[in-house]
């Protein structure tokens, strides 16, 4: 479908932050967690509507709106996406969470799968991928392959930092789905990293390095 780079000052700001070096792991999880929050706002902004009544507090009958039909399942790409799971959960508390393991090989750059749980009746929920990064796009791609082999057919994408490279290839390999970035940057190095970027968000969030 397309990309969205979501450029409200809060997201903004919050991510100039973030790129900071020597950045703290306390303030880098912190602020993952708050711009994702930012963004699913935004790529929850066209979910329909439907009138629901029901009991006011002074017993009256209300029409209400209320999300219609299909529900959100939350797709944290382990291990990095966990870190905006706070965030996207506090804005969606009912959602239901699929998670997906997937490592990049640092010398193919190929990612490599490892865990799988999906939640049932996935045909009849939209998906929401987390990840801060979508460098390559190869992650993101394998995840996709996933949710729709298991049978999705809405997919919605937030990624705090996008390379073009990587945005191109995974909107060509799946056209319907949409991609909300705080940033789409200029490219990637020799190694497959963002510039600029964020580093590897992954280790900033675990403290691993
Ligand atoms: O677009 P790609 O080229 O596939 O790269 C992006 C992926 O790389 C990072 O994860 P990584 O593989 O480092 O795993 P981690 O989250 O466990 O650190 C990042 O969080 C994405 O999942
Ligand atoms: O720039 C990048 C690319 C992949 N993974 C990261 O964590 N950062
Ligand atoms: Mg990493």
């Amino acid at each position: 479908m397309t990309i969205k780079v979501i450029k409200h000052p809060l997201i903004q700001h919050k991510l100039g932050l973030m790129r900071a070096q020597g950045i703290s792991t306390k303030s880098f999880r912190e602020l993952a967690s708050e711009v994702g929050a930012l963004l699913t706002y935004e790529a929850t902004k066209e979910l329909p509507l439907e009138n629901n009544s029901i009991t006011a507090w002074d017993g009256s009958q209300l029409e209400v709106e209320h999300i219609k039909g299909k529900k959100i399942t939350v797709v944290p790409i382990l291990r990095a996406g966990l870190g905006m799971m706070e965030g996207v959960t506090q804005l969606i508390p009912a959602a239901k969470v699929s998670v997906v393991g997937l490592q990049r090989n640092e010398e193919t750059l190929e990612p490599v799968p490892y865990f799988e749980k999906l939640v049932g009746k996935i045909d009849e929920r939209i998906s929401l991928v987390i990840d801060p990064m979508l460098a390559t796009g190869g992650s993101m791609i394998a995840t996709i392959d996933m949710l729709k082999k298991a049978g999705c057919q809405q997919i919605k994408v937030i990624v705090l930092v996008a390379a073009p490279e990587g945005v191109e290839k995974t909107l060509a390999a799946h056209p319907d789905i949409e991609i909300f970035t705080a940033a789409l940057d200029n490219r990637l190095d020799e190694n497959g990293y963002i510039i600029p970027g964020l580093g590897d968000a992954g280790d900033k969030i675990f403290g691993t390095f």
